[in-house]
């Protein structure tokens, strides 16, 4: 077995937490400018490094370029959407319409990545217990592919108000594959320094502090180290 030095430099370990703070989803600032290839290829391979349950690699990546496919999928969240925006009511409606939650055809490459859930066949070492395992396996990949893109100045917004049944028909998923997540990939004209959401006022981050418990839920833990966050 081969190994690696087990402590990365200061400028790497910078570099990393840069990628993971400055990460953003994105969905009003993309730039029209193709991905080339190999830029593609480093974020398809750094998805397909992540971890994975029985190392079982249930993921999947289909790279939409297709109007017409992305016009479908479009169409598909406008009606979803108009669903979502009614479970809301009054002014957070009026709020909740006015904010925008894809880049579907502003992006110039969309990506779904699925999840192969017989892939390895009935018995995946780890996946017996708790069988979505191999879900969140999945949903690793695309936060190392979301890192990886923010790295490499490029912008991913994830889309989730679509209907599944109707996503995997439209994409000719077979039965047994799940379109995890829906992607909108693209160099942008910038990265905003905090989530849209909390740039517009629907929901702030939670202070870290309040989430940290102490051995058990709801009990404090004794960190002075948590009051410096
Ligand atoms: C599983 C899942 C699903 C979605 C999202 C994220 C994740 C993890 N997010 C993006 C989400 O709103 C965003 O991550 C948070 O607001 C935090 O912002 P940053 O990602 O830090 O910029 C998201 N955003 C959006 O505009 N439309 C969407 O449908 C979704 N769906």
């Amino acid at each position: 077995m081969t190994t690696s030095n087990h402590r990365f430099s200061d400028a790497e370990r910078r570099g990393l937490y840069r990628a993971i703070h400055e990460r953003r989803d994105v969905r009003s600032q993309f730039l029209p400018d193709r991905i080339p290839s190999d830029v593609l290829a480093r974020l398809l391979e750094a998805a397909h490094h992540a971890p994975s349950v029985g190392f079982m690699q249930p993921w999947d990546f289909i790279v939409i370029e297709s109007r017409s496919v992305r016009e479908t999928v479009l169409a598909m969240f406008e009606q979803e959407n108009q669903k979502a925006a009614e479970r809301f009511d009054g002014e957070r409606q009026a709020h909740y319409r006015s904010l925008k939650l894809q880049g579907i055809m502003e992006s110039p490459l969309n990506l779904c990545i699925t999840c192969d859930r017989s892939r390895g066949g009935p018995h995946v070492l780890g996946r017996n217990s708790m069988v979505d395992t191999d879900l969140f396996s999945t949903c690793l990949a695309v936060q190392n592919l979301w890192l990886a893109a923010r790295a490499e100045g490029i912008g991913v917004g994830w889309v989730s108000i679509l209907d599944q049944e109707k996503l995997s028909v439209a994409l000719n998923l077979p039965e047994h594959v799940y379109p995890l997540a829906y992607l909108c990939l693209g160099y942008v004209s910038e990265f905003l320094t905090q989530p849209e959401l909390e740039a517009k006022g629907w929901r702030s981050r939670l202070p870290l502090s309040e989430l940290v418990h102490g051995d058990k839920w709801g009990q404090p833990l004794a960190a002075p180290w948590l009051d410096a966050l």
